[in-house]
């Protein structure tokens, strides 16, 4: 028998159908829509009614070479010789279904938890319906979501298996792209497909969604699930291409939006206009999809976060996703307070980051990890590896890392660059973490607007060169404050700071190119 094509998995409820749409209207146009799995979910329906449902749905599917499958019950999957079945964690286990069914039979299972997942592989399942993804309204939720970045873990679970995964709950085609690429394992593991309920099902175009659903799988599908592409630029060249991003900050002077914290505000502003950026700094939700198309990219920090900032937070990220604009995400604090946590967790499971950067201490935290320290928004030690940290965060997160310190250690998931430049003073003042926050994200817009358009569906920037535009922010900031920092009218933190916003207006790509301090890490 042919395999699955798991890519676009029609779950129906016809308690979801919008007035004056047929059960069977709305299957059929989703099917045309390029739907390659059908399930049968009818909760409360009597067997009679559940058995003519699965019938004219069979018969509709055949028509279209669609694989049907029917939720829970084994008996109506017989009767109407479905492909499979699919069963809940407390249905009927997988070994005894296995024994009623015929050989080639497909059996699915949905799994919320990571045990779940090894049982199902043990138990040799052919499928596992990851869920739920997030909130949804089709089903009462018993379990937690999953959110995006749990998937990861679940989906490398199933490493070297024939098992395949989809994902399910709350799946639209406005957060598809997110799902796509946060959801793909530290090991390249990606999903097999989405199962998606009331996006279809709910719409008056079923044929139109699932149209647009299945375009942004698949070139999801072909953009993410591999580190490997761009050509590999030795050091020289990433502190060449940085300079020019720096020169192409200062010609194109991009819009960079930012959500930061109350203490740093003024001083993020002015050293955005410092390295030939201009700042917009805005946080209220009813704006950002306006400020998406705005702007050139999106800082996020959540130094003084507050429950109120969240909804801009999730909202920014998001639209900046869906404009293809870059996005830095500065967790300060992080490890804080399980409000900072949750909430970081949050965003992270509704937008994708360009740029993750932090001390060791949110890193740390952000990473689930305890071997660093925080006190407040400093960290109070450093990894005893970092570079491993640091390209295992960024393979987890699927972007850039930086991790900052004496040494600044920058990774893209596959390679580590160490930066050594700086003045001991950066660590004493407060919010040079912010500003370098500033800088990243001025960086990455020049970056995204100098790379060649990829039209692709399914990249959330146009593919610039994310991984120098963050090398020549960091030396930008570092190599001017060894000049402000030698400074005669210098004295002390208070002196320092305005030195260092003249120090990098004032600094030239090719000082930078003449004092970086840039190694590169062996590869692992
Ligand atoms: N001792 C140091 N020597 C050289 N550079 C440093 C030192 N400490 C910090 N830096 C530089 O300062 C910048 C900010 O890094 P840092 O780790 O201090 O951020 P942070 O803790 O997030 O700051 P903040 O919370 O105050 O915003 C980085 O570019 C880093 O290289
Ligand atoms: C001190 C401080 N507290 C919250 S944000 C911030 C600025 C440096 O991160």
């Amino acid at each position: 028998m042919d395999p699955i094509d798991f890519s676009l998995y029609l779950v129906t409820d016809r308690g979801l159908l919008p007035q004056g749409k047929s059960y069977l209207e709305s299957l059929e146009q989703a099917l045309l829509g390029g739907v390659t799995v059908v399930q049968i979910r009818e909760k409360k329906t009597d067997t009679a009614e559940f058995l003519e449902i699965a019938l004219q749905s069979k018969a509709l599917c055949d028509r279209y070479k669609v694989p049907l499958i029917i939720n829970d019950r084994i008996d109506i999957a017989l009767a109407v010789n479905a492909r499979g079945v699919h069963l809940g964690q407390s249905d009927m286990p997988i070994d005894v279904a296995r024994k009623l069914l015929p050989k080639g039979f497909l059996i699915g299972i949905s799994c919320n938890t990571l045990d779940e997942v090894r049982r199902a592989r043990e138990s040799q399942a052919d499928y596992v319906g990851l869920a739920s993804v997030w909130d949804t309204q089709t089903k009462k939720l018993t379990n937690v979501p999953i959110g995006v970045r749990g998937l990861g873990v679940m989906l490398e679970a199933l490493d070297g298996s024939e098992v395949r995964a989809v994902a399910i709950g709350g799946i639209k085609s406005t957060n598809l792209i997110r799902l796509m690429h946060g959801s793909v394992s530290a090991t390249n593991h990606g999903l097999d497909g989405v199962a998606v309920v009331s996006d279809i099902v709910a719409s008056h175009d079923p044929k139109g969604a699932a149209q647009m659903l299945k375009s942004i799988f698949i070139a999801c599908k072909k953009s993410t699930l591999s580190f490997d592409g761009e050509p590999r630029l030795s050091r020289e060249e990433i502190i060449d291409k940085a300079v020019t991003i720096m020169d192409g900050v200062r010609s194109l002077n991009p819009l960079v939006h930012q959500m930061t914290n109350v203490v740093v505000s003024n001083q993020s502003a002015n050293i955005t206009l410092a390295v030939g950026a201009s700042p917009i700094m805005a946080t209220a939700p009813e704006e950002m999809a306006d400020l998406a198309e705005l702007s050139d990219s999106l800082l996020v920090n959540i130094g003084t976060l507050r429950a109120d900032s969240m909804q801009g937070m999730l909202k920014g990220g998001y639209s900046a996703n869906a404009g293809r604009k870059p996005v830095v995400l500065d967790p300060v604090g992080v490890g804080a307070s399980e409000f900072r946590k949750a909430s970081v967790k949050e965003l992270l499971d509704i937008w994708q980051p360009t740029v993750i950067k932090g001390n060791a201490g949110e890193l740390a935290a952000l990473a689930g990890s305890i071997e660093v320290a925080a006190k407040g928004v400093d960290s109070t030690g450093g990894f005893k590896d970092p570079v491993s940290f640091v390209r295992q965060l960024a393979r987890k997160e699927r972007c850039i890392v930086a991790l900052t310190g004496e040494t600044d250690y920058i990774s893209d998931g596959k390679r580590v660059l160490l930066l050594k430049n700086g003045d001991p003073l950066l660590g004493k003042i407060t919010g040079s973490g912010c500003m370098l926050g500033s800088c990243i994200s001025s960086y990455c817009a020049a970056a995204n607007t100098l790379a060649n358009e990829d039209h692709r569906e399914g990249k959330l920037t146009r593919g610039g060169d994310f991984l120098s535009a963050t090398v020549g922010a960091v030396l930008t900031l570092t190599i001017a404050s060894e000049f402000a920092a030698t400074r005669e009218d210098v004295h002390g933190i208070g002196t320092f700071l305005p030195a260092l916003i003249d120090e990098v207006a004032a600094l030239q790509p090719e000082t930078i190119v003449r004092l970086a301090k840039v190694e590169e890490a062996a590869d692992s």
